[in-house]
């Protein structure tokens, strides 16, 4: 046993204070096991709907402050002294042990007290678990001890949702499970519903028809071994589910399975139960106060209703056969894993699960613009034209490309950034201090950055540039917020949060300039100060965006990919006037991103890593990631790299070995540079390659690794208004193809 046995435990944990709120993540002390009591460390924890209902308030049970979570796996650091003994365990009738039942519902251990402690205060334990803490202490009769060779991040998931789904199947239906060739319909396929498919397939059902809304799930429902899949939004006209389903099964279904937790659904599966022996099993927790019904001439005529907790899975004796079942590969688990967090990413985790998908086509942010807005933009800026019809085209264009997108099955949709000239957008002329010049003296420039190297070349400098000319501040006025906005009045309100929003690089006006030439001296002493007032101007811009319901910002920055560039890392080491190594200035770029993008944690942020993308497709810079990606992994606090791997320019897929458990890759295998379409099944090849890469980094499956990629272009479209070296409609024909490949690697999936 642990020296720390006998003694409080002080951990984290996230706390969840009041209903509706964040959980907050606190200090808390884990007290000493008592008789028949287990003290555990949790390693891992699943994030489950009942914890979401729980914290809503709708739960009547619910009560406050309390530490949620019920899907856990961990060892045990110390037990009290120690049910074959309560009337429901006796009767064996049931898994509902009646035992603790009374004092779990109130939130505390069976002797009527509480185990944590914040703040002075007592917290509430949740259903007899709470492992959304790093210790927790429970009632020996909730545990079970299970081989120490299933992994822990698995097998918590066995604590609930996979279990109740299975259960419910091969346990609680009919007479302990469902019969070899029945009919079977299962409504919604989350995690419980899947697991039931599971449960359906292993007792040899004939029809495993899934019903969801969402016809994303067809492809999951396949996955698990369904044989058909019906929306019910979907229908022939005068068509109901429940006939829809009494006729694809000669009068009924032998069994039904609600997994969505809505009334109206549990009637329709009870309804769509065959006459004379057709059950229907309840899953889905229902809000409080809602009530079932249905005409009592339908159980008369012999349906039957019934429900479970749990799958009716005895979990002390029966769940280590689940776990064998994991072990020997009959039981799918780890295709469950979408996402991964660590404790202080929890309220992330339960809007990735409100969210329900994870996003695997993606693309960049910038499309080619139709060539009736690009004539009308070249005329405004030429003077040519006055512009007061722009605004009315750029929103119609917008609605173009927005249909494009969503018919090619994108979810983070963005507006093409048809309302830039160039892809960082108007952030920082807008700011107070910064000003845009045109025509800037061509000595202020680091000639070896290589974008400015790439416009040397051609004997030009940019044609534009920002500087700063005094102490710089945001106005309170977001130069970007419109753009959001005007996607929210046409896309639907589900879909407000997956809306993607690119953001200017912070460094992207100080790399450029030598040494002492970002800022005037008498303004900022030293680069510090200087990242200090634009960080605090990025957080005003992103809180601006926030509170207009943004959810999903991309930083694309070129800046960042050309610290992987032999030339300029030469050049910047020849640079005599600079005061910092090149890794120190990485690591200041680093430190001054995570002040810049400081964000409540249902914000999603990715980072593009470009190496150019001018008019004519031109690049500026090469070289693979290998020299940055340890720290670039790491260090910088954003859940996604959007990274380049199109050419040999960005080296191989090595570095993604530095890829920690919580972070994801996308893969821009597609380039946006030219027309010609890549070959689907290579680039499915190359995908999987990334994984095994990502894989050996962390230990996790190859499968599992997967769950931490997606796919998309390398670029964006067209990061200069004027586009790269291809047509709108090679442009659509990438995008297809980039959605094509994502359904063929990631079957189901956004
Ligand atoms: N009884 C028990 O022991 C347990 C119950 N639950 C409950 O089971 C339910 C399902 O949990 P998850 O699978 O994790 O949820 P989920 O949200 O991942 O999946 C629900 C699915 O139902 C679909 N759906 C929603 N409305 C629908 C409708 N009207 N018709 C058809 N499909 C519809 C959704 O598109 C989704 O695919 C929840 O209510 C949860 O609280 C979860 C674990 C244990
Ligand atoms: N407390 C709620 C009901 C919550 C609930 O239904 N819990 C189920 C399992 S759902 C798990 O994710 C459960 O354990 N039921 C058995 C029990 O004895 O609680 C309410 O009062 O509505």
């Amino acid at each position: 046993m642990s020296d720390t046995q006998g003694k409080t435990i002080t951990c984290k944990a996230a706390v969840a204070w009041e209903a509706g709120k964040d959980l907050t993540i606190e200090d808390v002390e884990v007290g000493v096991p008592r008789a028949h009591e287990v003290r555990i460390q949790i390693y891992y924890t699943g994030v489950c709907h009942t914890d979401a209902y729980t914290l809503s308030g709708k739960d009547p049970e619910g009560a406050f402050p309390i530490v949620l979570g019920h899907e856990g796996a961990g060892i045990v650091e110390s037990i009290g002294e120690e049910c074959k003994e309560c009337k429901f365990c006796k009767s064996g009738k049931t898994n509902l042990c009646g035992k603790i039942r009374t004092t779990q519902g109130k939130g505390v251990m069976p002797d009527g007290t509480s185990r944590f402690k914040c703040k002075g205060k007592d917290l509430l334990h949740f259903m007899g678990t709470s492992t959304f803490s790093q210790y927790t202490v429970v009632a020996d009769i909730s545990v079970v001890a299970i081989t120490d060779k299933a992994p822990m991040d698995r097998t918590c998931l066995l604590g609930c949702g996979i279990t109740t789904g299975y259960g419910a199947a091969v346990i609680t239906a009919g007479n302990g499970g469902v019969e070899k060739g029945s009919n079977v319909a299962i409504f919604g396929a989350g995690c419980v519903g899947l697991s039931v498919i599971q449960g359906a397939v292993k007792n040899g059902c004939a029809k495993i028809i899934v019903v969801d809304v969402n016809n994303s799930k067809k492809a999951w429902a396949e996955k698990f071994g369904a044989t058909d899949f019906v929306n019910p939004t979907e229908l022939k006209e005068g068509e109901t589910i429940q006939s829809r389903l009494v006729d694809m099964t000669d009068g009924g279904c032998d069994y039904t399975f609600d997994c969505t937790g809505n009334v109206h659904v549990m009637r329709s599966a009870l309804e769509a139960c065959h006459k004379g022996w057709g059950e229907s099993i309840i899953i889905g927790v229902a809000a409080a106060g809602q009530e079932i019904s249905t005409r009592p001439f339908q159980l008369v005529t012999g349906r039957r209703w019934k429900g479970c907790a749990f799958g009716g899975v005895k979990g002390r004796t029966q769940l280590p056969d689940l776990v064998d079942d994991y072990m020997t590969g009959k039981l799918k688990v780890d295709e469950f894993i979408t996402h991964r967090q660590n404790l202080g990413g929890i309220n992330q985790a339960f809007q990735d699960m409100k969210a329900g998908d994870c996003i695997r086509a993606e693309h960049l942010g910038s499309l080619l613009r139709p060539s009736k807005l690009l004539d009308k933009r070249h005329a405004v800026q030429q003077n040519r034209e006055d512009g007061a019809d722009l605004p009315q085209l750029e929103d119609e264009s917008i609605n173009d490309i927005v249909k494009v997108q969503t018919d090619c099955g994108f979810h983070a949709i963005s507006d093409g950034e048809y309302r830039r000239h160039m892809f960082w957008g108007t952030f920082f002329p807008t700011l107070n201090g910064m000003r845009e010049i045109t025509g800037p003296d061509p000595a202020i420039f680091r000639e070896y950055v290589p974008d400015i190297a790439a416009f040397l070349e051609e004997e030009k400098v940019p044609g534009e540039t920002v500087v700063c000319e005094g102490k710089i501040s945001h106005t309170g006025k977001s130069s970007y917020v419109g753009q959001y906005e005007y996607l929210k009045t046409i896309t639907s309100k589900e879909r407000h949060g997956e809306i993607k929003m690119t953001l200017a690089a912070p460094n992207w006006y100080h790399l450029r300039y030598k040494e002492g030439k970002a800022y005037p001296k008498e303004v900022y002493s030293n680069d510090e100060e200087y990242f200090a007032d634009i960080a605090e101007a990025y957080r005003t811009e992103l809180k601006i965006l926030y509170d207009a319901g943004l959810r999903n910002v991309q930083v694309d920055d070129p800046n960042l990919a050309y610290f992987c560039s032999e030339k300029m890392i030469e050049g910047w080491q020849k640079d005599s006037a600079n005061t910092r190594t090149i890794e120190g200035l990485f690591d200041a770029y680093i430190a001054f991103y995570n002040e810049c993008f400081k964000r409540p944690d249902d914000m999603h942020l990715g980072i593009h890593l470009c190496r150019g993308n001018f008019v004519n497709s031109r690049h500026f810079s090469e070289g693979g990631y290998d020299r940055i990606a340890k720290k670039l992994f790491t260090d910088l606090d954003v859940s996604t790299y959007y990274l380049e791997y199109d050419t040999s320019r960005a080296g191989g897929f090595e570095p993604l070995k530095e890829l920690p458990r919580n972070k994801n890759v996308i893969l821009g295998v597609i380039t946006s540079k030219f027309p010609k379409l890549e070959d689907k099944e290579e680039m499915k090849q190359r995908i999987y390659k990334a994984a095994e890469f990502v894989a050996s980094g962390t230990g996790e499956s190859k499968e599992e690794a997967l769950q931490r990629l997606g796919v998309s272009p390398q670029c964006g479209f067209a990061s200069h208004e004027d586009g790269n070296l291809l047509s709108y409609d090679d442009m659509v024909k990438k995008l297809q193809l980039v959605r094509q490949i994502a359904d063929e690697v990631w079957s189901g999936q956004p």
